[in-house]
């Protein structure tokens, strides 16, 4: 996955949604923090992973796929808002035994990051979140076309006064 390129579309996207809404000397931080909790939990509820006690199946795969990468999104911008785009990279690591634990280890790592900044816990966010993808059967390169559409889309929605 080309992260950089990802971080490039992602940094122009909130240029031009700040700059729409008249925020480029905002503090978005918190915002963007409790933008990409939420998405979260809209992830996990489309994936009904923890939904013991009914017996619906999950959404379709594309709309999770869609709903993992509205998050790639808020993790993206928050790396930028706190300048740590240049070291960062997706290190291997092991997942959790199943998507429910993981999904507490991708929150978990959110409130760490909020806590302290740094290269440290944003890799630890990153690696989290994509394994947590992983998990839920998406390979790198589906993640990244799916970002490049989705993102385009939030353009689009931006032009409609959304
Ligand atoms: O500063 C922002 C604000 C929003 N989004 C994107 C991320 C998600 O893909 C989408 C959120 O969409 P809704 O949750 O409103 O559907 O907007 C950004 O990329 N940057």
């Amino acid at each position: 996955m080309d992260l950089l390129k990802l971080f490039r579309m992602q940094r122009a996207l909130d240029e031009y949604i700040e700059t729409e809404h008249g925020l480029q000397e905002a503090d978005l931080f918190d915002k963007k923090v409790l933008a990409l909790l939420v998405e979260i939990g809209e992830l996990a509820n489309e994936t009904r992973c923890f939904k013991f006690w009914s017996l619906k199946q999950p959404s379709e795969r594309k709309v999770i796929l869609e709903e993992f990468v509205d998050g790639v999104h808020f993790i993206l911008s928050l790396g930028l808002t706190c300048s740590l785009e240049q070291e960062a990279v997706i290190t291997e690591a092991e997942a959790a035994s199943s998507v429910t634990e993981q999904f507490l280890r991708v929150y978990k790592a959110v409130h760490v990051f909020k806590q302290e900044k740094s290269t440290d816990t944003y890799q630890q966010l990153l690696q989290n979140y994509f394994l947590l993808g992983r998990l839920l059967g998406f390979s790198a390169e589906e993640v990244e076309e799916a970002y490049v559409a989705k993102n385009e889309v939030n353009y689009e929605r931006q032009q409609q006064g959304y």
